[in-house]
């Protein structure tokens, strides 16, 4: 295989690692027993996300989202003349991801670089796709070798696609409106979550200052699992709109800063139950669009090739 050597030596291929989502009804059960496995989740919880799915006929938008990410990266490669093959895989759905690296040693694959759809630092976001990562290793003799690409949170291939769609949602509202950034909740104790709060607070004031100088801000979180008992990062966002509300707030912005894409916990979690919390409460609200497979987001993976090498 050749490639330019100032571009992507010494890898051999690009991986592209997802979460991954049910794709039919039937999926829906099976799929949430391998993201919760070992995971300390009450029953309830999982009946209830069950039916966010179902909701949408069983099917996540995440794995035709990543389809198309997967797409605009050979688009952006074959424009740059980047001759790495690119492949897909999951952790909790087909393609799983110890099936593509089967695949990919069949192919003769020594080495590739890993895109991983989380921007972040920390367990969820980081650390957990690195064990993903050497567990599917694990499985296939003679793997190839296999290096995450590093968090990618303050890129401008990020964060300009979310300054844009900010400035959309709130050229939507009135002037006055609020400007809220959320992201996926996670355990206080999880291990690395200081440096992920961190990480999301730098991002959204860099958004921020982007899209609305000046204009207060606000960081919250969404889509809370884990029993009722157990800490996990606030507020959350329905409260956030109640106390935003009880304050005057009367439209408000929502940029979904900790996501890639607009997979269920955005087409839920927001577009359905946060939307809703803020008509009852008589508060404008407009959904940023997240980063998707904008060509600045998919030309990440060759910016981050071209500095690890
Ligand atoms: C930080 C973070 C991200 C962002 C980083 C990233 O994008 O990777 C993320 C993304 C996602 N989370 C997703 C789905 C789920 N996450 C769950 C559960 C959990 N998420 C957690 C954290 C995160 N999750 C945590 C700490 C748990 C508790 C259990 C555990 O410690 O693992 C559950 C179980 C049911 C429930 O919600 O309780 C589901 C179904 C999907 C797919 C959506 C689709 O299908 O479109 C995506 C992209
Ligand atoms: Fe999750």
């Amino acid at each position: 295989m050749t490639s330019p050597a100032h571009t992507s030596a010494p890898y051999d291929a690009l991986l592209l690692l997802s979460f991954g989502g049910p794709e039919g009804p039937e999926d829906v059960l099976p799929f949430l027993e391998n993201v919760t496995r070992g995971r300390n989740i009450p029953r309830e919880r999982l009946e209830e996300v069950g039916e966010h799915y179902y909701l949408f006929g069983g099917v996540s938008p995440i794995n035709q989202q990543c389809r198309d990410l997967k797409a605009a990266i050979e688009a952006d490669f074959a424009a740059h003349a980047v001759e790495l093959p690119v492949y897909w895989g999951n952790r909790n759905w087909t393609p799983y991801l110890a099936d593509t690296v089967r695949q990919m040693r069949a192919d003769g694959i020594r080495r590739a670089a890993a895109f991983v759809t989380s921007a972040y630092s920390g367990y969820s976001t980081n650390d957990q796709y690195l064990e993903d990562i050497e567990r599917a290793r694990e499985e296939v003799p003679d793997a190839p070798v296999i290096d995450k690409l590093p968090v990618y949170c303050d890129r401008p291939g990020f964060l300009e696609p979310f300054a844009d769609a900010a400035q959309d949602a709130l050229n939507r509202l009135p002037e006055d409106a609020r400007l809220v950034f959320t992201a996926h909740s996670v355990p206080l104790d999880q291990p690395n979550r200081e440096l992920y709060v961190a990480e999301l607070e730098t991002a959204a004031r860099t958004v921020a200052s982007k899209a609305a100088p000046g204009k207060p801000w606000d960081l919250v979180y969404q889509s809370r699992s884990g029993p009722p008992t157990q800490p996990w990062l606030e507020p959350q966002i329905t409260d956030h709109l109640e106390k935003l509300s009880g304050e005057g707030v009367r439209a408000v912005a929502v940029v979904p800063i900790g996501f890639v894409s607009d997979h269920m916990e955005v087409k839920f979690d927001l577009d359905v139950e946060a939307a809703e919390r803020a008509a009852e409460l008589g508060v404008a609200f407009a959904r940023a669009a997240t980063p998707g497979n904008d060509p600045r987001f998919a030309a990440l993976p060759r910016h981050l090739l071209a500095d690890a090498t």
